[in-house]
């Protein structure tokens, strides 16, 4: 099968978000790539945070690489997010947290959005939290590291239940070293280059830090060569889920129908935000 290709890159600028955090956005707002809503690198340094928010519709994939994110829902649900480590919040019929830095150095990280399909839109919130040392790695060669966050490399594979079909894996390349990683035929891809410079894709495409690379649909693997010296980059590559996008905010449905009645149940507290009624974070109040 052919190789995929890189047929656009956008470098991510940094912009405000939340409370005085800042983020580089990916992919979000305007752009989506069906399942992904949105794909935010972002740093943030206490007193600045992301205070109580809602959440319907979809899931949050929180990847923290330096400092500590502390979390905490209107069911009492709360934890501490730490350096590598991974929490996977379905929101689903709905979420209102929390997520602050717990440390005085910039806690820095990847959040990315992963919408859920109509069935799955409605149903109980979970978690999956992922400890960094019980995250699985790849070592194919010596120079060669694969961290699956989720889906499967070179035959290891992440005990993440993805409801839409996702792959997350942070890769790092040492200098001249070059990796073909598999990727499902069925599914859309990009790349975020957090260092270096590689040459990504049966085209070559010359990827650097803070870039968003977006593969092509056709092919079942992708090729990246760390020829001018040491990479880390994360892919992401899901199903797409061919159903309209309607979204307001932190709330996506298919229809602005649903939207309003999401609306409706947050301002009312029904409907799965009843838990939200006089609730208010003890890490953002
Ligand atoms: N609605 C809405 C509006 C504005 C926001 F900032 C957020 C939000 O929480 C986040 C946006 N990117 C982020 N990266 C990391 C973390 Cl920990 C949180 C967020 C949100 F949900
Ligand atoms: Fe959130």
């Amino acid at each position: 099968m052919a190789a995929r290709n890189i047929t656009r890159s956008f470098f991510a600028k940094t912009r405000s978000e939340g409370a005085g955090a800042t983020v580089r956005r990916c992919l979000g707002g305007s752009s989506t790539l069906d399942p992904f809503l949105l794909c935010d690198i972002f740093e943030v340094t206490p007193p600045a945070g992301f205070p109580d928010h809602p959440h319907r519709g979809f899931e949050t994939v929180t990847y923290l690489l330096e400092g500590a994110i502390a979390h905490e829902d209107f069911g009492g649900n709360k934890g501490l997010i730490g350096p590598g480590d991974v929490q996977w919040m379905t929101a689903g019929r709905g979420i209102v947290h929390a997520e602050m830095p717990a440390s005085n150095m910039p806690s820095r990280g990847i959040q990315l959005w992963i919408n859920l399909s109509r069935e799955h839109k409605m149903i109980e919130p979970a978690y999956q939290d992922l400890k960094d040392y019980d995250i699985p790695r790849a070592k194919p060669e010596p120079g060669i590291e694969v961290k699956i966050i989720a889906g499967e490399s070179f035959g290891v594979k992440s005990s993440v239940f993805t409801r839409t079909p996702t792959m997350i894996m942070d890769f790092k390349l040492e200098k001249g070293k070059k990796i073909i990683q598999k990727i499902p035929k069925d599914h859309q891809g990009f790349i975020y280059v957090l260092n270096g410079i590689g040459y990504f894709g049966g085209n070559q495409f010359k990827g650097e830090e803070h870039s968003a690379l977006f593969l092509d649909d056709n092919g079942d693997h992708i090729s990246v060569e760390a020829k001018d010296g040491d990479l880390r980059f994360v892919l992401f590559t899901g199903k797409p889920l061919k159903e309209p996008i309607v979204n307001y905010g932190p709330f996506v449905m298919n229809s602005e129908e649903e939207i309003f009645q999401t609306m409706f149940d947050y301002d009312k507290n029904t409907n799965g935000f009843e838990r939200a009624k006089n609730w208010r974070s003890s890490i953002a109040n």
